[in-house]
């Protein structure tokens, strides 16, 4: 028993005004309408330009496969659990016959620090030619009083944006191992498993105009715009009913449609793609009432669909579902090129260089990088199994800490998460 992440059929159970920024960091428009065609899932993404499908673009070497990999360390607690989960990739690589070239690259506080960059050109170009990016955090205590565009958060919406990766899955999965970690009762948690497709790209977070000003009092006022176009709902909502149709066949999209001209409009285009669907169940439920729901009877939800910022929120509700944060990993990807595989956690200051972290949402970010990025699906199922059995022998970090069980630190987490993983392959070998 362990964690199925996207794919039901994984064999494992397991205020700056605008134009004063740097092009990058602006916000992003979608430009032609209603144009993007969703793949069914699970999407096999493009390489940009001249490579077509992934899976199939992996240059050969030997008798293996060989991936450049592009990686943000960012800040906090960022480059701990990369350096462990970079470990669990060079030890699954070879069993494997998959070769990751590794690149490091500045994003975030460390990017500001080293270059006055959030988000170096060389990062993102990095990016966008890589096979795939697995990002780890950013942000920090110290640069919480940067002006709005020399902050970390900046550099990170400005890469989802320029690599254009519009749709944010954050599987939240109860595994049986942490149903006690879960602060709801053990009958509420056991068997949740939601996925969250978040729009990432567009709304409030990207919305034009924003900034600060003054009210015709005089009074300084801070104001940012929720704006969403018919297409950015429309490629969103096909990549949820997509999802859902492979899972339990049940959409629910969350907006605050009895308040908000853009929610409105979010309605009643993902009513209209529904029609194109008609195997799945599509219902609506106001944000609010979600957030409520989601405590309450958290199984009542199978696949997700709703807008940037309720996203993010949702998506942090839904983590505690798990037991913690430190244990939820998403994907963001885009109909082709490379996708941006990251955990949904920040840089948590308040533990960093503490070796107290939670890599396994990490380590799981890196599995849903293998499975959806590269369409390396046996490497991932590895990946999660070693994950389970980790938690099988009974280690936890302290954020998922229970009596009876053996508690380590986040590096010690790693070694324990390669050892599974070189049982795994023992038995595969043998
Ligand atoms: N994708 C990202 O890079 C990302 C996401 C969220 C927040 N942030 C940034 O991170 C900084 C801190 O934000 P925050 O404190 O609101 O959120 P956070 O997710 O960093 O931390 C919230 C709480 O969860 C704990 N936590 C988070 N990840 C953990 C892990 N892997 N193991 C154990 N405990 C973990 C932290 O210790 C903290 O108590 C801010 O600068 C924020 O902007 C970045
Ligand atoms: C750091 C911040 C910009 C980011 C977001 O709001 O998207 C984070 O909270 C997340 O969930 O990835
Ligand atoms: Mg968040």
């Amino acid at each position: 028993m362990g964690a199925r992440l996207l794919d039901s059929n994984s064999l494992a159970y397991l205020g700056t005004p605008t134009a004063s920024l740097p092009r990058r960091l602006r916000p992003f428009t979608v430009s032609s309408a209603s144009s993007v065609s969703i793949p069914s899932f699970p999407l096999r993404f493009r390489r940009s330009s001249t490579r077509s499908v992934v899976s199939a673009t992996a240059e050969a070497v030997g008798n293996g496969r060989k991936y450049r990999i592009v990686v943000l360390p960012g800040d906090g607690i960022g480059p701990e659990i990369s350096k462990v989960a970079l470990d669990v990739l060079r030890c699954l690589g070879p069993e494997e016959g998959i070769e990751f070239e590794f690149q490091e690259k500045l994003l975030g506080g460390a990017a500001i620090d080293a270059v006055g960059d959030p988000l170096p050109d060389d990062t993102l170009e990095a990016c966008k030619d890589s096979d795939a990016v697995l990002l780890a955090a950013i942000g920090g205590y110290k640069w919480d009083n940067n002006e709005p565009c020399l902050r970390p958060e900046r550099g990170l919406l400005g890469l989802r944006a320029g690599m254009g990766v519009f749709a944010n899955l954050r599987p939240a999965i109860v595994l049986p191992q942490l149903v006690d970690s879960s602060t709801l009762k053990r009958e509420v948690a056991e068997g949740v498993d939601i996925m969250v497709v978040r729009e990432l790209t567009g709304g409030i977070y990207f919305g034009q105009p924003k900034g600060f000003g003054k009210n015709s009092d005089g009074e300084p006022i801070a104001f940012n715009t929720e704006v969403y176009s018919v297409s950015e709902i429309d490629r969103i909502a096909r990549v949820a009913f997509e999802i859902a149709r492979k899972r339990r066949g049940e959409l629910c999209s969350i907006d605050k449609s009895n308040v908000l001209e853009a929610s409105q409009l979010w309605r009643q285009v993902v009513t209209d793609v529904g029609k194109d669907y008609p195997d799945v169940k599509l219902t609506h439920m106001l944000v609010d009432n979600a957030a409520m729901q989601l405590i309450r009877d958290p199984k009542q939800f199978d696949t997700i669909v709703t807008n940037n910022i309720f996203g993010d929120i949702l998506s942090d509700e839904a983590s505690m579902l798990t037991g913690s944060i430190g244990m939820l990993p998403s994907a963001s990807v885009k109909t082709s090129g490379p996708g941006l595989f990251e955990p949904i956690h920040g840089s948590a200051p308040d533990i960093a260089g503490q070796d107290k972290a939670n890599p396994l949402a990490m380590i799981l970010s890196a599995a849903m990088l293998l499975k959806y990025g590269l369409g390396e699906k046996q490497a991932a199922e590895r990946i999660e199994k070693a994950v389970t059995i980790t938690l099988d022998n009974g280690f936890r970090t302290g954020d998922i800490m229970a009596p009876g069980k053996k508690l380590v630190g986040c590096t010690a987490m790693g070694e324990q998460v390669i050892k599974a993983l070189q049982a795994i392959e023992r038995v595969y070998s043998h």
